[in-house]
């Protein structure tokens, strides 16, 4: 069958799982062959429905038990789908959850060879891919131990290592890197590009969304077992932030609702910016944001700012209902959506105040900017808690566009303010 560019097809996909209340029920169920139903059915994926192009890395994000690692099981093939069909064209190498894929009993060396197999590569095959496995896992001596001696971090070192190594064309990853230590997950996001580069497709399960955004093409949401949205990562993430906080509701422009300070109407810094049109706003609005803006050294109204000037980010804050101690907060993405830099209220240490019906609030949040020249987009909310739990009143994500001016062009997205000094040392002649 052609694939016609397409990776992995999954069509009117479900998977229902068989719940015994009663371990016995079990062995009543397997004794009766059938005639009678010891078991509850619980719908783990429910009528999925999408293709994934070769060469696309795919982000798959959702709450806990969204269904996320029943869904790469069955694309890994170690899995079988209720209904529905699936399609993958390529040499899958999956890295599933840790304790799957290696022998405890069984060293690190005799697991890749194993690994090897399964995938339908040969000894030969393997032992000229062993050294760069062994050199990427860097696991040292602990090669020729059992894998039941490893901690989970040089479990997965070893894994991930295997996997990017047998040449598969799709790549399976859940939620594995989260174990590395850093500078093991910089190494596999390095290798992740490389991948990309050779058109290979790559499928990660992350609870980091910040890595989805940044490392994937698309994402797909999983919201109890169905597939709740699939599209651009930046989207697809902050939907699934309002979908944690329970909240639904997206508004295609800023309600400005009338404040009580007379004076701002008509006169509202935020009609200086051309607002965002993918913004995204929401919140339960029992305190809204009723007006923002960035201002200069000088006070006055800006969206450029100059790198290590200070800058005041200003905004306002009505409250429709009585708040003690709301959480203040502003964030800026990049153009890609990572956040790059942000505080809130709660993070400084700082007391807010209690507010009553109708109270507004002025917040300003000044700083130094240390950003690199570049464009970023600025994200403010008001957040607090309801007991334990974080309720959010109201969000603007991505609101604003604020460009840093800078004429020096060094790397990466903050300035260090370094100093340099080179020390000569005379050459002693004898
Ligand atoms: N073998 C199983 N038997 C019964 N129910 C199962 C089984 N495996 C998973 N489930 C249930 O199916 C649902 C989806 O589980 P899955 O592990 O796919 O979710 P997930 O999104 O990967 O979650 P997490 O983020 O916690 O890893 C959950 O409610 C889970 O309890």
């Amino acid at each position: 069958m052609s694939s016609n560019g397409i990776a992995i097809k999954v069509e009117n996909l479900s998977k229902q799982y068989q719940i015994y209340d009663n371990p016995i029920d079990r062995l009543k169920q397997t004794i009766s062959r059938g005639r009678r139903k010891y078991y509850r059915e619980f719908e783990a994926l429910k009528d999925i429905n999408f293709d994934i192009l070769k060469g696309e890395t795919i982000g798959i994000i959702g709450r806990n038990g969204s269904g996320k690692s029943t869904l790469l099981q069955i694309i890994a093939g170690t899995l079988m789908p209720t209904s529905g069909e699936i399609n993958v064209y390529g040499r899958v190498a999956a890295l599933l959850e840790l304790g799957s894929g290696f022998n405890p009993e069984f060293t690190g060396r005799e697991n890749v060879y194993l690994n090897g197999s399964i995938l339908g590569l040969s000894k030969t095959e393997m032992d000229k891919r062993f050294d760069e496995i062994a050199r990427f896992a860097d696991i040292g001596s602990f090669m020729d131990q059992p894998v039941k001696t490893y901690s989970s971090g040089m479990y997965v070192r070893l894994a991930f290592a295997v996997s990017i190594n047998v040449d598969a064309d799709i790549l399976i990853i859940d939620e594995a890197l989260a174990v590395g230590d850093v500078f093991f997950q910089a190494k596999c996001y390095k290798k992740f590009e490389e991948y990309k580069q050779q058109g290979k497709t790559i499928l990660l399960v992350s609870h980091d969304l910040s890595s989805i955004i940044k490392y994937c093409d698309r994402a797909i949401l999983l919201h109890e077992g169905r597939l709740n949205e699939i599209g651009r990562p930046r989207e697809v993430v902050d939907n699934y932030k309002k979908l944690l906080v329970n909240l639904h509701e997206h508004t295609d422009a800023i309600e400005v609702s009338d404040t009580s300070s007379e004076e701002h109407i008509g006169n509202r810094w935020n009609t200086f910016y051309q607002w965002n049109p993918e913004h995204l706003d929401y919140g339960s609005k029992l305190a809204t944001i009723t007006d923002f803006g960035v201002f200069d050294e000088s006070n006055e109204l800006t969206s450029n700012v100059e790198r290590n000037h200070f800058c005041s980010i200003k905004f306002k804050v009505k409250f429709n209902e009585a708040i003690s101690s709301p959480i203040f907060a502003i964030t800026f993405k990049d153009l890609k959506g990572t956040e790059i830099a942000g505080t809130n209220t709660l993070i400084e240490d700082i007391y807010t105040g209690d507010y009553e019906i109708g109270n507004e609030v002025e917040v300003i949040f000044t700083q130094k900017m240390n950003l690199q020249g570049g464009n970023y987009l600025l994200s403010l909310g008001c957040t607090g808690f309801s007991g334990e739990e974080l309720v959010v009143y109201h969000r603007l994500y991505d609101i604003i566009n604020i460009q840093v001016f800078s004429s020096k062009l060094s790397v990466g997205y903050v300035d260090l303010e370094t100093k340099i000094n080179i020390l000569s040392k005379q050459k002693v002649t004898v």
